[in-house]
Order: C-alpha cells, then structure tokens, then sequence
C-alpha cells in the first residue's frame, strides 16, 4: 500500500455521479498532478480526502489504515489542505501565522525560523505580516496561505490551484519549494503548466466516465 490510498471511491451528489469506482495510491515523497475539466471532481476528490463530505461506497487508507469517523483527525492533522478558497481567516497575516504556531503539534518544529526565508522566496515582503489578511491581494493571499501550510510542520499536502492567481515566475518558485523537499508528499490540482512540466506523475480527470 502506499501512503495515501483510495479504492473504489465513489461519490454522487443529487443521484449526478462525480466520482465513480475511482481507485488511486501515491507513495511517500511522490509529487503527483491531477487536472481536468472544471466541474469534474478533483477537489470533491479532496474534500473526501479531508472527511469534509460523505462519499457513497469505498475507502480511503492513511498508512494502510482505513479513515473513518473515529479517525479522520489523524488525516487532518498529518495532511495540509490548502483549498481555493483563499478567503479563510480575518485578522492581520501575524496572527494567522501565531495561530499556526499555537497548535500543540507545530511547537516543536523550527518553522519560525524558516517564515523569513519563505516569505523572501515567495517575493512577500516582511512587512506584509502586519497588513490585515482581507485587505491582501488575490496573489498575496494564496501566498500567505502557502506560507501557514508550509509551516505548519506537516509533510503531505493536498493543493487545490494554489497557484492560480499568481504570475508565471511565482507560480514556478512555488512549484520549486513543493519539489525541493523530498520527503514532502504532494497531490495538486491545478491547470498550470509549471506543476505538469514537474509532476511525477499525471492523473487527467476529463477523460474519465462516470
Ligand atoms: N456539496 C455539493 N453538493 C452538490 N453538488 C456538489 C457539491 N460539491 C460539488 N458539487 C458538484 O460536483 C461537481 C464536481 O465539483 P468539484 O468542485 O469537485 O469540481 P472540480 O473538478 O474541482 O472543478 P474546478 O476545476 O472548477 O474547481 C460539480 O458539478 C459541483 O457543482
């Protein structure tokens, strides 16, 4: 078994299939795409991942153990989502990063240190952590919210287009701080062509039938 394993998932919403039978591994350390049509169920994929949703028949498996409601704050807790809502928290960018660090589990991590360096790399500069999050552009907040994910000690993550409204250069960078490390696991949805030059592997939805 992989890290991350899904058999036979399937999924409908209002009698409408949108995943059917749907079966899907990745190893640890592996950087996999997943893209296709607008509207065919990559990220409901995600959210079934997350446990945010019921799905009609299969299972998932976390290190060969099957996610149920007695255990879906294992997957939350060992996977970063990062949805496309980027419109997630108020407060100033400080506080969401002093919330990051509050958690029990990311206390003993050497993440702070790192928050400069990232921030430098994603082109942010230092005084964006005293702005208020709202008030961010569209680029800004998908890169704060990268910044709370990488930092948050985690080493998989599922990205649902964290790139989208960034500019070619920083879409690269962030695909380059995805696949630098490589123990970090990493299944993201996304329509740029930075993340499929990369990607380990390719999972193309549209051709799929349900
Ligand atoms: N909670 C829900 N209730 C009813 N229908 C839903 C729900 N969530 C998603 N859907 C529908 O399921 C389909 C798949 O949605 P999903 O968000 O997974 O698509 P997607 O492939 O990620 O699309 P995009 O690339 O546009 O983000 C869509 O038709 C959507 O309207």
């Amino acid at each position: 078994m992989g890290l991350l394993d899904i058999q036979n998932l399937s999924v409908s919403y209002d009698g409408k299939s949108i995943l059917s039978d749907f079966n899907f591994s990745i190893l640890k350390g592996e950087k996999i795409l997943i893209k296709g049509n607008s509207g065919i169920g990559k990220s409901t994929l995600f959210r079934m991942i997350m446990g945010f949703g019921k799905y009609n028949s299969g299972e998932i498996y976390l290190e060969g153990v099957p996610v149920d409601a007695d255990n879906i704050w294992d997957i939350r807790k060992k996977v970063a989502y990062v949805s496309q809502d980027t419109d997630i928290a108020e407060g100033k960018v400080s506080d969401l990063i002093d919330e990051v660090f509050s958690f029990k589990a990311n206390r003993n991590n050497n993440g702070k240190s790192d928050l400069e360096k990232l921030l430098n790399r994603l082109s942010l500069s230092p005084d964006l952590v005293n702005k208020e999050y709202m008030k961010l552009s569209g680029g800004e907040k998908q890169r704060v919210v990268l910044v709370l994910a990488l930092l948050s000690g985690k080493d998989i993550f599922l990205l649902d287009e964290v790139t989208s409204e960034l500019d070619t250069g920083l879409k690269q960078k962030v695909v380059d701080i995805f696949f630098d490390n490589p123990q970090w696991t990493v299944l993201a949805i996304s329509h740029d062509r930075e993340w499929e030059t990369k990607a380990m592997k390719v999972i193309d939805f549209s051709g799929r039938v349900n």
